[in-house]
This record gives C-alpha cells, sequence and structure tokens, in this order.
C-alpha cells in the first residue's frame, strides 16, 4: 500500500497501522468432508457435492449443493460451456456502492482522502446520510439527525460518443428468436489502478487488519467480542468536523420536504398466546440433525437444475405448526438453499450461506430461527420487556416488511409467536407502541432505525439481550462500509452467545475476510454456487448494448415497446443511478404513454409501499426503480429487468439481475452503457453477457422521445442533473477527470432537451469538489 494512502487512511481511522499490512492467503479447511460425514452419513456418496474451497480461510466451508449446471432451464446455447469462475473468486470492485457512504465520500472530501464508493442511493433509506438537498431536520440526537437527513442526495454526469457496436435483429422480447451475438468485450479502459472501492476496501482491510486480522486472528471472533460494550470508536478531529461540515450543509440545503411519516402495511401477528402449543412443539423435534433427518439434494437431481431439492419439509426436524405454515404457504420440497443449510442451524452453528438469487434463502433463516424461539421457554405472562429473540436486519425497508411477512407465514400457527417490523419512514413512537403491545419474539429491522430503537426506546436495549439469533440478509453489503458501523453497533447490543446467520446470494472474498466480525470462528460456509459456475442463473438471458447517451432513451423506449409486444404478461423492472435519475427516466416514459411506475428513496414510506405492492401483483406493468429494489425484493415473474448506467459494483449487477429468474422461471436482462462506461464488462467478464442487437429507433420514435422529454418538468431534470454528476463524480475512473466529468455531465443535460446546463448551489459544488471547473454552472 502506498505509503501516502496510508497516511489518508490513518486520519479515518486512528487505529491504523503505522506499516501497511499485508493479509496473507487463506489456507483451507481439511475438516469439512469428515464432518459434513458426520452429519449426513449416508450422503457422501455425493461427495462430488462437497467442494473444499481451494481459497477457504480456516473454518469455512463450501457445500455445492449443486454440483452439474441445471440443464433444466437452461438454454443450449452452450455459452457456459468452460468457463472457469471460482465461486467465490476476488475480483475487482469498481463503483462506490450505497449512498451511506456517499455521505461519508463528501465528508471526506475536504481531507482529501480516499473516497468511498458512491452509492446510487439509498439501501435502508432510513440511514439516509447521503447528500441530498433536503429533508435535513433537526432530530433529538446526532444519530437520529443524521439519519433522518435523507437519502443520497443525488449528483450526476455524461457521455462521449462512440459508435456503438453494430449487431443483427432487434428483438428485446422473450428473447427467443433473438440474435445472440457472442460478442467479447475489449474493456479498452480496463483498470489499472484501483477503483475507489478497491481502494476504500484496501484500506479497510488495513483498518480491520490492525484489529481482526483473519490471518493473524487466534479466535477472530473475540476481537470483536472485545468490542463489545466499547464506546464508539473515537474520531479523529478531522473527520468530526467534516461530519459537522456536513451536517450543517444538509440543513442548509433542506428543502424543507418533510419525509411523510405513515404507518407501513406489514401485517402485525396476532397476539393470541399458545403455550402449551409451544411446549408441545418443543418436545422431541429439536435434536441434532441426522442423516435420517435431512438429507443433501442428490447430484441426479441437482443436475435437473431446479432450485428444488429433493428433500421434503416433513422429512425435517421441525415443529408440526411450522410444517402446516410452510404447506398452506405451498411449499413442498426445500430449495437447495433451505436443504444446505437447515441441519447446520438446527444444530445452532452459525452459517455463512451464498445461494443465487430467488431460491429461498428467506425461508432458509426464518424456518430454523422460529424453531430456535420455539425452543425457549415462554416469557413471564406479566413480564414488562419480554425479550427479542430473533433480530433480522435488512438492509432496505421493502426488505424488511417482506421478510416479516414472510415469517408471518411460516407462524400461522404459531399463535404465540409474533413478528415486529422496525422501519425507517415510519413514526418510532408508533413502533414502541406495537412491540410493547404485541408479541414481538422475532423483530424485522433496518440497520438505521433500529440504532434509533437502541438509542432512543425504553428498555429496548434490555429486550434485545434476549437474542438468541441473529441474521444479516443480503449479509456482504450489511457489512460494507456504508452499514459496518450501525451492524458493529447492533452486534455489540447482542449477547455474545447467540447463534448469527449471514444469508447472500454474493459473497465477495472481502466479505469472507470480515465476516467474522459477526460470525464465530467455526461457523459453517455453505455455498450452494457450484465453484465453477456463474453467480447468476442460467436461464436468464444476459445482454448489453452501448450506446451513447444521447441515443438511450429512444433505446430504451424501443426495447420496451418490443418487450411488450413480444410478451403479453410483461414485467419490467429499469434500474436507474439515483433516485432523481429514476424519477427523470420514469417521468418520460409515462410521458410516452407507458403503465409505468417509480420507486427509489424520495418518495414516501407509504407510497413505496403502495407501489411495492401494485407491482408484486401486476402484470403489463413498468417499474422504473433506484436501488432501492436491488437486493432481496421478491417480484414474482418479472420478464425484463433493465440496467441504466453503471451499477453501483459487480454484486449490485447480479442482485438487480437477480429479481427476474426466481424460482427457476425465466427471465431476460439488458445493460445499457455508454461507452466510457464500458470499462464495467470487465468486471462482469465471467458471466455470459452477450452483445445486444442494436435496436433500430426509427424516426419517428426519435421525436417523440424529444418531444417527451420537452414535457418533462425542468425541475425533474435540474435534479436528475446534479445527481447524474454526483453519481458519476465519485466514480474514480469517471470523476478523475473533472473536465471530462463536466463535459459528460452537460452531454447528459442535452440528452435531456437542455440547451444550458442547469446550474448547481454553489455550496454542493464545492463538497463535490467542483468549484470553478469549466462548464458548470454555480448559483
Ligand atoms: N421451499 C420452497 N418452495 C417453493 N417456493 C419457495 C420455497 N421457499 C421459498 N420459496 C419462494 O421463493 C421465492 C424466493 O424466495 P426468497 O425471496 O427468499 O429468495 P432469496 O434467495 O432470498 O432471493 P434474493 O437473493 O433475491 O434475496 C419467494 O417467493 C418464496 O416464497
Amino acid at each position: 500500500m502506498p505509503a501516502k494512502l496510508l497516511t489518508h487512511l490513518r486520519l479515518l481511522h486512528p487505529s491504523l497501522p503505522t506499516a501497511s499490512m499485508k493479509l496473507g492467503p487463506s489456507s483451507h479447511s481439511s475438516r469439512a468432508i469428515p464432518l459434513l460425514y458426520r452429519i449426513f452419513p449416508f450422503k457422501l456418496k455425493y461427495h462430488g457435492l462437497l467442494l473444499l474451497g481451494r481459497d477457504s480461510p480456516p473454518g469455512f466451508r463450501m457445500l455445492s449443493a449443486q454440483p452439474h449446471r441445471d440443464r433444466y432451464f437452461s438454454r443450449s446455447d452452450g455459452r457456459r460451456s468452460g468457463r472457469e469462475v471460482g465461486a467465490v473468486k476476488a475480483r475487482p470492485k469498481s463503483l462506490i456502492e450505497d449512498e451511506a457512504e456517499l455521505s461519508d465520500w463528501v465528508s471526506d472530501l475536504r481531507t482529501d482522502s480516499l473516497r468511498g464508493k458512491l452509492t446510487s442511493e439509498d439501501d435502508d433509506s432510513d440511514r439516509e446520510r447521503g447528500f441530498r438537498g433536503g429533508r435535513g431536520r433537526s432530530g433529538r440526537n446526532e444519530t437520529k439527525r443524521r439519519r433522518r437527513e435523507s437519502d443520497s442526495e443525488e449528483f450526476g454526469e455524461s457521455i462521449r460518443q462512440r459508435t456503438p457496436r453494430s449487431s443483427g435483429g432487434k428483438s428485446y422480447g422473450n428473447g427467443r428468436d433473438s440474435s445472440r451475438a457472442t460478442g467479447r468485450f475489449e474493456s479498452k479502459e480496463d483498470d489499472e489502478e484501483f477503483s475507489p472501492r478497491t481502494r476504500r476496501r484496501l484500506g479497510d482491510r488495513s483498518v480491520r487488519g490492525s484489529m481482526t486480522s483473519p490471518m493473524r486472528r487466534k479466535g477472530s471472533g473475540r476481537v470483536l467480542d472485545d468490542q463489545r460494550g466499547s464506546k464508539p470508536q473515537r474520531r479523529n478531529g478531522g473527520m468530526v468536523k467534516a461530519e459537522e461540515e456536513r451536517r450543517s450543509l444538509t440543513d442548509l440545503i433542506s428543502e424543507e420536504e418533510e419525509e411523510e411519516e405513515e404507518e407501513t402495511e406489514v401485517d402485525e401477528s396476532d397476539d393470541g398466546d399458545d403455550d402449551e402449543y409451544v411446549k408441545r412443539g418443543t418436545n422431541s423435534l429439536f435434536g441434532a440433525p441426522s442423516g435420517e433427518s435431512v438429507r443433501v439434494a442428490s447430484p441426479e437431481k441437482s443436475a435437473s437444475n431446479s432450485y428444488l431439492s429433493e428433500t421434503r419439509f416433513d422429512q425435517c426436524a421441525v415443529s408440526p405448526p411450522s410444517l402446516k405454515g410452510i404447506r398452506d404457504a405451498g411449499y413442498e420440497k426445500m430449495t437447495v438453499v433451505q436443504e444446505a443449510t437447515l441441519p447446520f442451524i438446527l444444530k445452532g452453528k452459525d452459517v455463512l450461506a451464498k445461494a443465487k438469487t430467488g431460491t429461498g434463502k428467506t425461508v432458509a433463516f426464518l424456518l430454523p430461527s422460529i424453531e430456535v424461539v420455539l425452543k425457549s421457554c415462554a416469557p413471564e405472562r406479566d413480564q414488562k420487556q419480554p425479550p427479542i429473540l430473533v433480530l433480522v436486519i435488512c438492509p432496505t425497508r421493502e426488505l424488511a416488511s417482506q421478510a416479516a411477512s414472510e415469517a408471518n407465514t411460516l407462524l400461522k400457527y404459531h399463535p404465540s409467536i409474533g413478528v415486529q417490523v422496525v422501519i425507517g419512514g415510519t413514526r418510532l413512537a408508533l413502533e414502541q407502541k406495537r412491540m410493547q403491545a404485541n408479541p414481538c419474539q422475532i423483530l424485522v429491522a433496518t440497520p438505521g432505525r433500529l440504532r434509533d430503537h437502541i438509542e432512543n426506546t425504553a428498555g429496548f436495549a434490555t429486550r434485545l439481550m434476549g437474542v438468541k439469533v441473529l441474521v444479516l440478509d443480503e449479509a456482504d453489503h450489511l457489512l460494507d462500509m456504508g452499514f459496518r458501523k450501525d451492524i458493529e453497533k447492533i452486534i455489540a447490543a447482542v449477547p455474545k452467545q447467540r447463534q448469527t446467520l449471514l444469508f447472500s446470494a454474493t459473497v465477495a472474498e472481502e466479505v469472507r475476510q470480515i465476516c467474522h466480525i459477526a460470525l464465530k470462528r467455526d461457523h459453517e460456509f455453505i455455498n450452494t454456487v457450484e465453484e465453477g459456475t456463474e453467480e447468476t442463473h442460467s436461464q436468464v438471458r444476459q445482454m448489453h448494448l452501448v450506446a451513447p447517451l444521447d441515443k438511450q432513451f429512444s433505446m430504451l423506449y424501443t426495447i420496451l415497446k418490443d418487450h411488450i409486444a413480444d410478451d403479453v404478461h410483461f414485467k419490467v423492472l429499469v434500474f436507474c443511478t439515483t433516485a432523481m435519475v429514476t424519477a427523470l427516466v420514469a417521468d418520460v416514459l409515462e410521458e410516452l404513454s407507458l403503465n409505468v411506475r417509480q420507486i427509489h428513496s424520495r418518495k414516501s414510506q407509504s407510497y413505496r409501499t403502495r407501489v411495492s405492492d401494485e407491482f408484486r401483483k401486476s402484470k403489463g406493468l413498468i417499474l422504473v426503480t433506484s436501488d432501492v429494489s436491488a437486493r432481496g425484493v421478491d417480484y414474482p415473474d418479472v420478464t425484463l429487468v433493465i440496467q441504466m448506467g453503471l451499477p453501483a459494483d459487480r454484486e449490485q449487477y447480479i442482485h438487480r439481475l437477480g429479481r427476474t429468474g426466481r424460482k427457476g422461471k425465466e427471465g431476460q436482462g439488458i445493460l445499457l452503457l455508454a461507452p466510457w462506461e464500458e470499462f464495467f464488462l470487465s468486471t462482469v467478464k465471467d458471466l455470459p453477457i452477450t452483445k445486444a442487437p442494436v435496436p433500430s429507433v426509427d424516426p419517428d420514435t426519435k421525436k417523440k422521445v424529444e418531444r417527451a422529454l420537452s414535457h418533462v418538468e425542468m425541475k425533474s431534470k435540474e435534479a436528475a442533473y446534479q445527481a447524474w454528476l454526483g453519481y458519476y463524480n465519485s466514480n474514480k475512473k469517471i470523476g478523475k477527470d473533472k473536465y471530462r466529468l463536466v463535459e459528460l455531465a452537460n452531454e447528459f443535460s442535452r440528452c435531456m432537451g437542455l440547451d444550458t446546463p442547469p446550474a448547481i448551489p454553489k455550496l454542493i459544488l464545492g463538497k463535490m469538489g467542483l468549484r470553478n471547473v469549466p462548464g458548470l454552472r454555480s448559483k
């Protein structure tokens, strides 16, 4: 690590070592097979299922329950043959990923230290630390105020024209007849230097190394344990100052736009109790997993490529009421990840599980968690603050609500067990009341709001001391820098003696390096993504299209029209880089008379919930969205996912794409990039993304789109421009040349039909480090 970088890092984190720290290579667990033999004594005829990760750090175990590529749903195009992709291969990162870090980045500008990644915008909007004009308001304390300061401010950026590569036919329908050029990525701009995210991670790793380097840990879990209960880390003066500046800035640029505080529409469990039922359930059902009660999917079945295993739930050691709930939900067989993880979780092990999108991870952690609640003694009736036994953390409000709703489904025959959800955008007091008045053994929360409760709800911290199971859904994201502080705080607030479950569709090497902040050392790493296969689904056709910005609106419209014509049951998600760009794209498509909804962090929670519910139930609808929908959200039957502009990173690309092709269904994904964004393709080059045919845009369509753009409100364009500039400014590759960045931003402005780029407040330009850059207008 360059000495200069280390100096900057030390500014950010006083505990950094004085010499750069090198993390040694991971060693490899040789315990995996014997242990699995003990657990699945008759199963290891399928020893092909057990893949010892060559790179696995000690204590990790890779279990591939899908040793063969799914044939059932795969297309016979042979695109994937011969690819060698490590299941958890380390790969470069490219971009700032979540809005929480955007604000950190803004703070860091003053110190000229390394930048974090730019988030496209909010995930857990309640943590909303971004830099966004508006919604700043004072709160009870710093945390609260910071949290309420809103989602990311949007910044923005633009293009260099390059002729898109031509290709054959044009269909963006179901893709069955489309030509499928197997274009190779030329990625002329392959990273020679570290991306901001990589730099940040390097720094981060050094920070980690100083405290909890997995390579030198003897009991890495213990290091964190030692931190529990300790005061939050002291920040250096520079950081404090920067944060204060950011806060005051947020206050200054507040748009006085109070977010509506409304109750979510999450089902609450009833408050019946049935202790007898609970006790009955605990009688004989909870032995350690054995070969008789749990089976791993057979290779034969895996070869069929189904996301389902051959094991039925009723073959497992779960309680009758849970089984009834499962049956009512329509589940009979376990999915591969459920089958692979359940025995370990029921046995009380900490688990890090990786399984592809849409393969039932939520049930995989909820079902055994419910069994843990059942096993625990029922609280005394007059107990004022009954303990919370299971704590599930999700990065977004939508995901938390969804998980709570899934929990309620499974709890149908467990009347005494209650689920509550605490998420941003709702009234804290209301949540406090609900948690008081109703059973709440299982709490699903977004990190920011949970911290609010820890700090501001009387008796809440005591209730958390009852936690027996801690779940981090989308764990890699939660352990990333944007959430890290909140997660560390949360971990410190729950008992050391607990079971921890980490689930995600992506587990980057960096995450494996740091997961010990939450997991015990002897945790299980259960990887159901076969080594050498992609993390995406074979039945999802992935394409990329490179086109100059000024053609993108017309192309988007053409792609959508073609898809709609091709599939009457269309259901499309269009992902955009930031909330304000999302709003702009939605406005344009609406002007073009398409059936469009929009969802992003600038919308009130009640609106988000409404739109999300509508999209879940509908067909024939297009949802234009920011990354609030990128992870975990389970919209059934999405036929097409379009990603416009640079995804925050490789993982985000995979999660966004994962909104289609769920539960073994087919789907399509199109990544629409400008020529100068093409470098991103190198970060996903192991995925089967082919070059899309360039849609032919007829002059009428072009005019129609221009007209639609001219009808979009100026305010919307201004906000999109600023957001766009900010987003790309924080990208190391694009943001490093400010002159070029501004050129591109102004190109974007012209694409919206503006002759002059909108003026941006001086203060914001200053924070972006763009003051006095020619081509920008300030106000
Ligand atoms: N055993 C099962 N049989 C059939 N369907 C199931 C089963 N378990 C879960 N499902 C359904 O599968 C769908 C996807 O589940 P879920 O949202 O938990 O996936 P996921 O793996 O968490 O996806 P993501 O990675 O996108 O978060 C949901 O609609 C869920 O109800």
